[in-house]
């Protein structure tokens, strides 16, 4: 029998530059980031506002193009493929959580939670999905549709729809944004078990030092290029970075 090896790194950049707008209107959102996701770990993306980390997030996602420079998803190179193609590797091996849930407002939560795996024809892990519903604590949400759910637990199912196919690597976008204090500290308790306990590889954008010293290791950019990292960070550590970033 033959084994495939897992790729060491689920996500990389290589010199990416990323230009909106043309002529005086230009920006340069990224400007020659190098950066390498190890499996297995909690990224969190920082920096003030302006700085790039939405910009970085999509581009290493593959929701949108870079101007130059190369990245990687599970050691495919991604950046010079077709727009079929990147759609493919997002659904294989990407898992999204984004601040506005993107739940369909018509499906229950279990139906919202396995659509992704519906889509590809994929059957769902009956254990594996019971298991995230449990830690989750959605078991007797399953039926309900969004509109009956709270905040939390709408991000939630945001969460185990991601988590359910076990994607090589998820990308968050202040996935805590919209929640109260306790149901973003429990979302990220459960975000951060999830790459402890099962292996996961989640890269997380955040403004908020609290939810970012969830992570292994954050990244800081600044004016789109990668200035610092920090690991195994505390909130007050983080806050202090920010604050010689001038926020
Ligand atoms: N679609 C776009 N068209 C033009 N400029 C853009 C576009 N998207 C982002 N930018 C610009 O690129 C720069 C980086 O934006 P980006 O959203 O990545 O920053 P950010 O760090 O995520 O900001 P925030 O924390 O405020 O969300 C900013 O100057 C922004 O105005």
């Amino acid at each position: 029998m033959t084994t495939t090896a897992a790729p060491a790194l689920a996500a990389t950049m290589r010199d990416g530059y990323k230009d909106y707008g043309f002529g005086d209107a230009a920006v340069r959102a990224l400007n020659g980031v190098n950066v390498d996701i190890a499996r297995s770990e909690f990224t969190a993306i920082m920096g003030p506002s302006g700085s790039g980390k939405s910009t970085l997030l999509h581009t290493l996602a593959g929701l949108d193009r870079l101007t130059a420079g190369a990245s990687t998803i599970a050691d495919t190179t991604i950046t010079t493929l077709s727009e079929a193609q990147i759609t493919e590797v997002r659904r294989k091996y990407i898992g999204f959580v984004f601040q506005s849930f993107n739940l369909i407002p018509s499906l229950t939560a279990k139906e919202n939670i396995t659509l992704p795996l519906d889509i590809s024809g994929t059957d769902v892990d009956k254990a594996w999905f019971d298991e995230i519903i449990g830690i989750l604590g959605l078991g007797d949400r399953l039926t309900h549709l969004p509109a009956e759910l709270s905040g939390g637990q709408q991000q939630r199912v945001a969460v185990a729809r991601a988590l359910v196919s076990r994607p090589e690597i998820i990308f968050a976008d202040e996935p805590s944004g919209n929640l109260d204090s306790r149901s973003g500290a429990e979302l990220l308790g459960f975000m951060q078990r999830a790459v402890k306990e099962f292996g996961q590889t989640i890269v997380m954008v955040t403004h908020d030092p609290t939810a970012a010293s969830y992570a292994d290791r954050i990244l800081f950019l600044e004016d789109g290029q990668i200035v610092d990292e920090m690991r195994e960070p505390t909130a007050e550590r983080v806050l202090d970075r920010m604050k010689q970033m001038g926020h």
